[in-house]
């Protein structure tokens, strides 16, 4: 037997670096029932719960707290290890793990780390010298220790991301680029590795294989370090894997899991998987998100209007590789479409033809594209920007941190759908405000989880909306900046509402909130354009999670792409 990876004693409570000894303050996290991650046997853990708590929880793994009353035994960084080992020696336990762990993070909602600019249109085309870095590149160049080739073909076989080691890392989808991160993470083979998220972006297909692929990681079938070791020692250095997941979790609970620290009220609990997955089925019952106005909303009316997009018979390839293949697609407004389609299957090309993203856009013949009832030529990109609203992974990748911008100011760019600061009128002022308002206790910096729930029923005062429209862009966590960017793209109640995987990085409470504002919106929307003062908002959405979609299952409808053909309209 060996010493435990991680032990955290029960009531053991989590403050920041620094703070007072006897600390006077509650803490950022109280552990109910401790925790213990064994170093080797059957064990797989997953965090669930709340997302600011189970942030909370990943940065404890990285010894970023400090613990009272009991610390662990000082020594080597990650210090919660250290409760490991003297758990072993006080237990007689002979065979401690001599070296401290090695720990990898990977979480894939970080923005880009400079905070600039990035260009991300680059991907669709013209790529610049410094985008054309392969896949197989950035695995040889940037991880330390560097990985064998032998290791790169293993772990790209396992992922099947093979026919993606010699395109520009730009050019991958966001599943591909998932996939490869995922990849780089585990080629690095740290003892623990801390996945956030891993499956948000990810098809069907593709979450079950990776699920299943982290299982046989996690118990050492697939050992990335030393391939020739025996099977005992292989499942000894098995290494940890740590999931991070939102809500409930229950979605994505792959099978190898076998314990729940779930995060509640600040507080974690341990629980055995079967312990976990009854009580959540017991509380469903009770606890409800119900979105208020959705009764207010029309999904599927035909409309006589003009469509708002008309594409006819276009086809789009890099080379010999087809990635549309004669597509045709009619939005009309008021309309509800869910794009669906494998990872890399041509949705985001697709949508970035609509959105004047792709360089292909401006220059297709006249009949094949159509916005706004005029041919795309005739239509001036900043039109497209104004009027269409937009959010994704590539902008939130790519919108610039290094500017200074507020969060309202932020918000505000999606009126002229730039990247640059503008002058808001006072009615602009007022409408993101209002658009804020609906999440001020998720966005108020200055409260603690706790707090949260005590007050979130109360109305904001003004100077708090003004506290939080005022703050800096970038001073928000990835989740928040997130949550930002959703509220950018339906601030100008724009003709057609893109939402391209635009729930990645929120969490469960968040999404269902803009779910609700959502509906409120297009209330709204209808209600004006029933007194004819415009046309119903067109939107597309695109979506690996059905659940995640912003109407009710089957009221809306689908477009499905296949290795780029439409294979299903309805
Ligand atoms: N410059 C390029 N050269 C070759 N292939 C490319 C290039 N740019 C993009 N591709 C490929 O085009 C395909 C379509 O990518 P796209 O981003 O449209 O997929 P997607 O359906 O949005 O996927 P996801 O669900 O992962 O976001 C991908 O297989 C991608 O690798």
């Amino acid at each position: 037997m060996r010493s435990p990876l991680v032990s955290i004693p029960a009531r053991t409570g989590i403050f920041p670096l620094g703070s007072a000894t006897v600390p006077t303050t509650s803490p950022l996290l109280r552990f109910r029932n401790g925790l213990n991650i064994p170093s080797d046997g059957e064990y797989g853990l997953a965090i669930v719960g709340e997302g600011e708590g189970r942030r909370r929880l990943v940065q404890t793994l990285l010894s970023k707290y400090r613990f009272h009353p009991h610390p662990p035994a000082p020594g080597v960084f990650p210090y919660a290890y250290n409760w490991g080992l003297e758990a072993a020696h006080t237990q007689g336990i002979t065979n401690p793990i001599q070296s401290p762990p090695s720990i990898r993070h990977l979480t894939f909602s970080k923005p880009s780390a400079t905070g600039e600019f990035t260009d991300f249109t680059a991907r669709y085309g013209a790529l610049q010298e410094e985008d054309k870095d392969t896949l197989l590149q950035f695995f040889r160049e940037s991880l330390f220790p560097a990985p064998t080739d032998d290791a790169i073909a293993a772990i790209a076989s396992i992922l099947r991301i093979e026919h993606l080691l010699h395109l520009p890392l730009v050019a991958l989808s966001s599943g591909q680029t998932r996939r490869s991160r995922i990849a780089a993470g585990l080629l690095a083979a740290p003892r623990m590795l801390i996945l956030e998220d891993p499956f948000a972006g990810l098809d069907v297909q593709s979450r079950k294989e990776i699920a299943s692929m982290l299982g046989q990681v996690n118990s050492g079938a697939v050992n990335l370090k030393t391939p020739s070791q025996d099977a005992r020692s292989r499942e000894e250095d098995a290494m940890r894997l740590v999931l991070s997941l939102r809500g409930t979790g229950t979605i994505g609970l792959p099978e190898y899991v076998t314990h729940v620290a779930r995060v509640m009220g600040g507080e974690v609990e341990t629980l055995g998987k079967e312990e976990y997955v009854e009580r959540v089925k017991d509380e469903e019952g009770t606890h409800h998100v119900v979105p208020d106005a959705r009764q207010a909303v029309i999904h599927t009316a035909e409309s006589s209007a003009k469509p708002v997009v008309d594409v006819q018979g276009v086809s789009i390839a890099y080379g010999e590789v087809k990635v549309l293949d004669n597509v045709s697609w009619r939005i009309h407004p008021g309309q509800r479409w869910h794009l669906q389609g494998s990872n890399g299957c041509g949705k985001t090309t697709l949508l970035s033809l609509i959105l004047g993203h792709h360089p292909k856009s401006f220059s297709l013949p006249a009949e094949t594209l159509s916005i706004f009832s005029k041919p795309r030529r005739e239509v001036a990109t900043p039109t497209l920007r104004r009027r269409i609203g937009h959010a994704s992974p590539e902008i939130f990748a790519a919108f610039p941190r290094s500017m200074g911008l507020s969060a309202g100011e932020a918000v505000g760019t999606g009126y002229e759908g730039v990247f640059s600061r503008r002058r808001m009128t006072e009615e602009q002022r007022t409408r993101i405000q209002s658009l804020l308002e609906p999440f001020v206790d998720l966005l108020d910096r200055k409260r603690t989880p706790s707090s949260v729930n005590a007050t979130s029923s109360t109305t904001p005062t003004k100077s708090t909306l003004d506290l939080i429209y005022d703050t800096d862009f970038s001073h928000f966590p990835a989740n928040q900046q997130a949550l930002l960017l959703f509220l950018r793209a339906i601030v100008s109640r724009p003709s057609l509402l893109i939402l391209d995987e635009a729930s990645q990085g929120m969490d469960e409470e968040t999404w269902a909130r803009c779910r609700v504002l959502l509906d409120k919106e297009w209330a709204e929307i209808a209600q004006q354009a029933a007194s004819a003062t415009g046309d119903e908002q067109a939107v597309v959405v695109v979506s690996h999670w059905e659940e995640e979609v912003p109407w009710d299952a089957g009221s809306g409808r689908v477009l499905r792409l296949h290795e780029g053909k439409v294979v299903h309209q309805e």
